[in-house]
């Protein structure tokens, strides 16, 4: 393989010699020919004769595709380059982790299991494993010819000349940029306690290693947010047999999707695995102990509630940081972009979590922050922009959750969720342990459905349902004695 590239390297010297080689292929494969390449650099540029600021460019090292992000939309969105050949000496992945791109989702899941219940740890899912592909480790990217740079985060951008500054000071000159920043997860603020030692945010790798090494000294846990990650992570402390809080200002968990009524079919659940709710409460400060760590967080009511650790999850905020001159939607934040992830800028795209797409089904701008999404939106950008197939993206939302997956819960929960959460619901069982929800427009249309529990074949209805929304007999609907009756009953409108 060396003597290939070498071989590969000498032509693309030549070629960039004589001015009419690809530049940013050559400089990566000369690059990766390390000292060798080095000397046959040289020889490129002198008799390249090359003005001392082409020079320089060249030095700055030109990249023909560059990924900003390391996260799960870049994973996928390398996977798709290798797929149609055009990894290999072309594409650069800028990081601001230490390890490459790997399946987020486990990270409140399998990453939190007690120890002696076996927890996932890199590399065991590291892209593309969650969706039943190939493990992509280092060496994945290495054997593909893909430059990873890692712990290196792009602090600045120049649209202009097509520049990006990394934190250690590297300028990189890119041919196309695809952003795939993801979010941020949202804080406290530092003078509430926000910061306090104790204090847990989870968003990537080193946030779960922090957690689970509180999770193995903690005895009394608030968890700061009735959303996705203060389900699981509430799920996955009771595997660890921890006195565990749920604080939140709404007066049901997940009310982002879920109806009261189911809702309150997950609060009794994990009420019976000892997890109790402060609901319609808002955080007036964290306080600190003598030790200086997290000893209690203080409503605003004034009432205290006790935590040696506090996990905080209370949404996520797009990073547009250094982009913002790409363009922000200001509806719903993140980088705009078409129906192909294009941005207003010619050869800048963005996927994943910080692109606000067109969401076609229903006509409106979102961002989702979804994995499904981050996987379908990579590779859909990838593919249109290398095979130049002017196709739209036309996404349906699909969501999930797993929690009390580990070993000896009582049980498990396991629920997916497709369409859109509009109109009226319909809601079928009693979680014993199915459960399904049905959104019914004003003309009866079946927008979005939900099911707790289902076997393979009922979920793969699910998404069928939700992309026709078929006109359902709502009355049919509401009297089926079963969540499989119900499911019958849907399918029989298709
Ligand atoms: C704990 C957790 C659990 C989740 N569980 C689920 C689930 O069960 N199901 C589900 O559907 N979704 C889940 N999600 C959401 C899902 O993980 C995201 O939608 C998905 O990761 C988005 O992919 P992305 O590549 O857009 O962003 P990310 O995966 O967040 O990747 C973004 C990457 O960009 C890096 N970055 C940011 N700024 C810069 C910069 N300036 N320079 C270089 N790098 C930068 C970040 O460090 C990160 O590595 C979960 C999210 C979290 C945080
Ligand atoms: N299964 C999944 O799909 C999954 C799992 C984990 C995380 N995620 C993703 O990770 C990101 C973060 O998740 P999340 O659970 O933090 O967000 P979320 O939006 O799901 O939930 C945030 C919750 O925080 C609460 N809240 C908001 N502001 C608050 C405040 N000031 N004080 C107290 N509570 C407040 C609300 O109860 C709200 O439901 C999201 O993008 C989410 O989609 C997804
Ligand atoms: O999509 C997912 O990927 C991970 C895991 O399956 C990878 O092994 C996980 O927990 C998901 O929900």
């Amino acid at each position: 393989m060396t003597s290939a590239l070498r071989r590969k390297a000498a032509q693309m010297a030549s070629a960039a010699a004589a001015g009419t080689g690809c530049y940013s292929q050559t400089s990566w494969a000369l690059r990766r020919l390390g000292a060798g390449g080095g000397a046959l650099a040289s020889a490129a540029t002198r008799r390249r004769n090359c003005s001392v600021s082409a020079a320089a460019v060249f030095d700055n090292q030109n990249r023909e595709y560059v990924i900003v992000g390391g996260g799960n939309a870049a994973g996928y969105a390398a996977r798709t380059f290798v797929e149609h050949g055009m990894a290999d000496g072309r594409l650069c992945i800028v990081s601001k982790e230490a390890v490459p791109p790997y399946e987020r989702p486990a990270l409140t899941k399998g990453y939190l299991f007690p120890p002696e219940k076996k927890p996932a740890r890199l590399p065991g899912f590291h892209t593309c494993v969650g969706s039943g592909g190939q493990r992509q480790t280092a060496e994945w990217y290495k054997e593909n010819g893909i430059e990873v740079l890692y712990e290196d985060p792009v602090e600045a951008f120049d649209g202009k000349t097509q520049t990006l500054k990394t934190s250690s000071g590297k300028i990189l000159k890119y041919g196309s940029l695809i952003i795939s920043t993801g979010c941020a997860a949202a804080r406290l603020p530092e003078k509430i306690g926000g910061d306090l030692p104790g204090v847990h945010y989870i968003r990537d790798v080193a946030d779960a290693d922090s957690l689970v090494s509180s999770l193995g000294k903690a005895k009394k846990i608030v968890v700061i947010g009735g959303g996705y990650i203060g389900m699981e992570v509430a799920a996955a402390a009771c595997g660890w047999n921890l006195d565990t809080t749920i604080i939140f200002p709404e007066d049901h968990i997940m009310p982002r999707l879920f109806t009261p009524s189911l809702a309150k079919k997950y609060e009794e659940l994990y009420e019976q695995n000892g997890v109790k709710f402060v609901k319609g409460a808002l955080i007036d400060k964290l306080d600190a102990g003598s030790d200086g760590r997290v000893s209690s967080a203080i409503l605003k009511d004034g009432s205290v509630v006790e935590a040696d650790t506090v996990i905080v999850g209370i949404g996520a905020k797009p990073s547009v940081s250094p982009f913002e001159a790409v363009g922000v939607n200001i509806e719903v934040g993140g980088i705009e972009v078409d129906s192909m992830f294009r941005t207003s800028i010619p050869s800048i795209f963005a996927i994943g979590d910080v692109a606000a797409f067109p969401l076609k089904m229903y006509d409106r701008i979102a961002r989702v922050e979804h994995v499904d999404h981050a996987r379908k939106s990579a590779q859909h950008c990838i593919e249109t922009l290398l095979t130049s197939q002017a196709k739209a993206y036309d996404y349906l939302p699909y969501f999930y959750s797993r929690v009390f997956e580990y070993e000896g819960s009582s049980r498990k929960i396991w629920w997916q969720f497709y369409g859109d959460n509009v109109g009226e619901t319909i809601e079928v069982g009693n979680f014993d342990p199915k459960i399904a929800t049905f959104w019914i427009d004003s003309d009866s249309r079946l927008k979005g459905v939900f099911l707790e529990s289902g076997t393979s074949e009922e979920f793969s209805l699910l998404p069928k349902l939700a992309r026709s929304q078929p006109i359902v007999d709502k009355a049919k609907l509401k009297s089926a004695t079963s969540v499989e009756d119900a499911l019958e009953i849907a399918r029989s409108s298709l």
